[in-house]
């Protein structure tokens, strides 16, 4: 959750207790028209305003972001004292009413069972039974008590209640951990298939030998390329061809012949610019494209990679004569690229025809 979206929660939250503020704040007036607050109205209005004066302040304290200081941010345990040492307050002034207004202790309770922690929320529940029980003993000192066995089974059920609370935000602390605990494990299961996930996509993205794109991810990779394509932007196809690759194969080995298409792969890399797309289209042969070209860029790329692969070094193996053979093409915005791949294939029919070893263009139906 980003930072912002944990304050908007917070206020929010905040936004309710002072809701139920404001609920009580009604109940204590209606508490003190119906005669069973014991209060001078002068007693009542500052009491009143203190209450929305506290409010005011954690409104201050929330919207401008110090909350964000404190190592709890939700400021729950300040809050829920706040709110029962005024609930304290109210039930000191209230006569035998005061039995109705029991709930509230509970309601403020509620706030931090999924927020607070085990002694916290043990800390608020023994806050709220020795007040109650304080404010019945000292009433019963000064036999202000109307009925003191009606005040010892409220104490009693306050206690019971209480009680019960304590055991079950216990319960629910535990269940949330536990289920804190599955995200965590969720979360690292999901990492782990991402990841499998990403190298299954390079598994059948790539040549095993080369470490290329593969044909097929060439041919993805291109027609996204082709869709992309803006008006007047041309780019450069080229199909190829390592020259009597089968000789080599045949004198030196297969592992030389794998060996000088690594080679290849390795000088031909290192010849092309970021962006270009390099794969092995299958066998001895080779294509690229090169976005965003012309036929002078594409012939000139193409004859340095042929170049430097005539004077490419192999580790241990002497073999003369190494030389490509590229059939090349345009490509602008409406082409279909299987029909370039047929003209650049065309013209690498024609470069191995005429000797191999050189560069040949098909620049048909393209105003380039
Ligand atoms: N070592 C090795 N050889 C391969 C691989 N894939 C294809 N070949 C071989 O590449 C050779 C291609 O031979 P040809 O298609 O006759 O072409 P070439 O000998 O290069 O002749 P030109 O293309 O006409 O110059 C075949 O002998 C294939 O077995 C590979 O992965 N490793």
């Amino acid at each position: 959750m980003t930072h912002n979206a944990i304050q908007r929660l917070l206020l929010k939250r905040f936004a309710l207790a002072a809701g139920t503020y404001a609920l009580a704040l009604l109940l204590v007036w209606l508490a003190f028209f119906t005669g069973h607050y014991n209060d001078s109205l002068a007693g009542m209005v500052i009491g009143s305003v203190l209450t929305v004066f506290s409010q005011a302040v954690l409104f201050a304290v929330f919207y401008s972001g110090t909350n964000l200081r404190c190592s709890d941010p939700s400021l729950t345990e300040v809050q829920i004292l706040l709110g029962l040492s005024w609930q304290s307050w109210l039930i000191a002034h209230l006569d035998e009413a005061r039995g109705a207004f029991l709930v509230f202790y509970l309601l403020i309770l509620l706030f931090g069972l999924f927020h607070l922690s085990r002694i916290a929320f043990v800390r608020c529940a023994l806050l709220v039974f020795f007040s109650f029980s304080a404010i019945t003993l000292w009433e019963l000192y000064h036999f202000e008590l109307h009925d003191p066995t009606q005040s010892l089974l409220q104490v009693c059920v306050l206690f019971v209640v209480l009680g019960w609370l304590v055991l079950y935000a216990r319960y629910v602390q535990v269940s949330r951990q536990r289920m804190r605990q599955r995200r965590f494990a969720l979360q690292a299961h999901q990492d782990t298939l991402r990841g499998m996930m990403r190298q299954l996509e390079g598994l059948v993205a790539t040549d095993e030998l080369t470490g290329l794109f593969n044909r097929r991810h060439f041919l993805r990779l291109a027609s996204r390329e082709l869709n992309a394509m803006e008006v007047g932007v041309v780019h450069g196809l080229a199909l190829i061809d390592l020259d009597h690759f089968k000789r080599i194969n045949d004198v030196h080995g297969h592992a030389a012949g794998d060996q000088v298409l690594q080679a290849f792969a390795g000088v031909a890399t290192a010849c092309l610019r970021d962006g270009d797309i390099l794969a092995r289209y299958g066998g001895e042969e080779f294509v690229v494209l090169l976005p965003d070209c012309d036929a002078e860029r594409l012939t000139a790329c193409c004859e340095r990679l042929r170049i430097a692969f005539m004077d490419v070094e192999l580790v241990g193996l002497e073999i003369a004569h190494l030389s490509l053979s590229a059939g090349m093409t345009l490509l602008e915005l409406g082409h279909d690229l299987d029909h370039a791949l047929h003209r650049a294939d065309q013209a690498l029919y024609r470069a191995k025809r005429d000797g191999r070893n050189r560069c040949a263009a098909a620049w048909e139906n393209v105003d380039a």
